[in-house]
């Protein structure tokens, strides 16, 4: 139960002026069970990140419920079992690597890592060599790895990942995906993911859920059921292949809806 995520009946609606509203969240079910991993994808505006907002606390559905472990995602987030990696990786510039993926040890100390610890992690995600550098010293990609280092820091029971690789050019993410599935097997955790990737949704997903826009709603649940780990050659297989392709043809009727309602 500790990193359950359940989200029941969820309905999001913003008000977009001149009376006018927009469902951002429609009737929402998903169960994301202990320890699995599950990708989030769709168009732009289907409401994924409202989604991740919304089990991360940071945003009040309009009807519905959501918990985390058993408990509302205010108390989760206040209790440091939630751990959160934006689009961008937002390190604090005047801080070395290591200083700011220790900084959750220093404001948590009851959950938080020894600097031993972080040490060890940073260089299980390729950083070692570059810890005692600035952010900007370091490339987009190495900051991104040291955002997430940084959200294992904390040991949550639930990690929530808002398009963490959207910025990388395709070899570093495929790097960076290993790593995290590497760090992930490590120290466990149940992660909700977003991407508009399906490759990557597939690479390292358990399920995959298909969002479509207006009202935003889930239209598929897809199970990955391939080997783990998911190395490299994993990607060159026919059984990955047709699950890409399974996941194209299911997100093409998203698409579709998407285009015909805005045009
Ligand atoms: N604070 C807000 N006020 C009004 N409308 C909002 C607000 N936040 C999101 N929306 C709208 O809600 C819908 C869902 O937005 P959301 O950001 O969740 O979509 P998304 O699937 O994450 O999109 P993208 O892939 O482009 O990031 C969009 O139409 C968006 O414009």
């Amino acid at each position: 139960m500790s990193g359950e995520i359940r989200v029941t009946g969820v309905r999001r609606v913003y008000e977009i002026g001149a009376g006018g509203s927009l469902t951002a969240l429609d009737d929402v079910d998903l169960t994301v069970e202990t320890g699995t991993f599950v990708s989030v994808i769709g168009p732009s505006g289907c409401g994924k990140s409202t989604l991740l907002r919304a089990v991360a606390g940071l945003e009040t559905p309009d009807a519905g419920q959501i918990t985390v472990g058993g408990l509302t995602p205010e108390r989760a987030a206040a209790d440091k079992m939630l751990g959160l990696v934006p689009q961008t990786p937002a390190l604090l510039p005047w801080l070395s690597v290591l200083k700011n993926v220790s900084l959750p040890k220093k404001v948590n100390r009851r959950k938080g890592r020894t600097t031993a610890d972080m040490v060890d992690l940073l260089s299980k995600a390729g950083l070692g060599d570059v810890m005692h550098k600035l952010p900007s010293q370091i490339s987009g990609g190495m900051q991104q790895r040291a955002a997430i280092v940084r959200a294992f820091g904390l040991h949550p029971d639930v990690l929530l990942m808002d398009e963490p690789f959207s910025a990388l050019d395709e070899f570093t993410r495929e790097a960076l995906q290993e790593q995290l599935l590497d760090l992930w097997d490590e120290l466990k955790a149940t992660v909700l993911f977003i991407t508009h990737s399906v490759s990557e949704a597939v690479r390292l997903s358990d399920r995959i859920v298909v969002m479509a826009p207006r009202p935003g709603r889930i239209t598929d649940v897809i199970d990955i059921d391939l080997p783990r780990p998911r190395g490299q050659a994993l990607l060159k297989t026919p059984e990955f292949h047709a699950y890409e392709d399974l996941v194209r043809d299911r997100l093409r009727g998203a698409f579709h809806y998407a285009n015909a309602i805005a045009s």
